[in-house]
């Protein structure tokens, strides 16, 4: 019995369901057996280098790219390719492509309140005013969209995607024409949003801070393939290469012997991040510090030990032309741990 209703929650919570999909082009894969569930109300972030398949994962999950391989389920039903599809898309879902198709002679209100569900006037007024506020679009409601700026568009694209509201919310790249002062806020009203009326939302990103602290779950594509896909906290705590660790920013590479690290760490190659290398005047280790850089509430410091070019990050600017430094061993522990 229990089992029964294990197997049926399992069903319900997950809803999509990518079982080993792939698109090639040419013969080329643009993604390759891409394995991973989703449940309801949960954030995937999917991220990789320039051509890894992002675009293109995103757009079969919507349904516009036929597979080659695998299959895609919704709610236990498989999403069909434009092949077998009059009307490419998925209804549940809603995507915002990087090109934002909207419908430039008309204003930013009327471009909302056009794929609102039917409702009363007063309720389309009410909501349209709701998406003008969470997009800081208020200002703008009755300019025409052909005179918005780029990000203004996008905001205007992130409305009428929300405007009914889907069950998954499919976004490529949605921030990337919005400056960094709005882009924060909006962001944090954005996900939040999405967290309060349990929609599920995948992004592609090159941004860390759209993935740290929003994402539940991040998938790392490289040349088409699935290299990792985690709990976001995981995949940072516990980067499985330099690669993966370097999506988030610079890394370092080390091998703990050269450190005298080998008995706290049994690998050939550890990777830390910038934060974990510190100034101690006490140890032995010396670097030249080859440059320094003001980052704000912090500066980055490239050093060089032997044949070791490291980078750390320090409170206050560093003078000096050399420095002692020591790898903070507890920290990397508590992270791997
Ligand atoms: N319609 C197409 N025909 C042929 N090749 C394609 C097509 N669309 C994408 N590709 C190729 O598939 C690969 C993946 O492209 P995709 O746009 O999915 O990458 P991406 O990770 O989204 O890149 P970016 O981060 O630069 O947006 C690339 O090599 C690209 O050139």
């Amino acid at each position: 019995m229990q089992t029964l209703v294990n197997h049926q929650l399992a069903k319900i919570l997950f809803m999509l369901k990518l079982n080993y999909i792939s698109v090639f082009f040419d013969g080329q894969p643009a993604f390759q057996n891409i394995n991973l569930t989703l449940n309801q109300g949960k954030n995937l972030a999917v991220i990789g280098e320039s051509g890894c398949g992002k675009s293109t994962l995103l757009k079969s999950i919507y349904g516009l790219i036929d597979l080659n391989e695998g299959e895609i389920t919704w709610k236990n039903k498989p999403i069909k390719g434009p092949k077998f599809n009059l009307i490419p898309g998925f209804k549940d879902f809603k995507f915002l492509e990087q090109e934002f198709n909207l419908m430039p002679y008309t204003s930013v209100s009327e471009n909302i309140a056009k794929h609102l569900s039917r409702q009363t006037p007063t309720e389309t007024k009410e909501k349209v005013r709701f998406f003008l506020k969470l997009l800081d679009l208020e200002h703008l409601e009755n300019k025409k969209v052909k005179n918005l700026s780029g990000g203004e568009k996008q905001r205007v694209a992130l409305g009428r995607a929300l405007a009914k509201k889907p069950e998954l919310i499919i976004l490529d790249e949605p921030f990337s024409h919005i400056d960094h002062f709005k882009k924060h806020k909006l962001r944090h009203a954005l996900f939040s949003y999405f967290k309060r009326e349990n929609i599920s939302c995948i992004i592609a990103t090159h941004d860390t801070e759209d993935v740290l602290g929003f994402s539940d779950k991040t998938l790392i594509l490289k040349d088409a393939q699935q290299i990792d896909f985690r709990e976001t906290e995981t995949i940072y705590n516990q980067p499985k290469n330099k690669y993966c660790a370097s999506l988030f920013g610079e890394v370092n590479t080390i091998i703990p012997e050269a450190f005298q690290l080998k008995h706290e760490f049994k690998t050939d190659e550890l990777i830390i991040y910038p934060n974990e290398i510190i100034i101690s005047p006490k140890t032995n280790f010396t670097a030249e510090v080859t440059d320094c850089l003001f980052k704000g509430n912090h500066y980055k410091i490239y050093i060089k030990h032997k044949q070791f070019n490291l980078v750390m990050q320090h409170h206050c600017k560093v003078e000096a032309k050399t420095i002692n430094f020591s790898i903070d061993v507890k920290a990397i522990k508590k992270r791997l741990n």
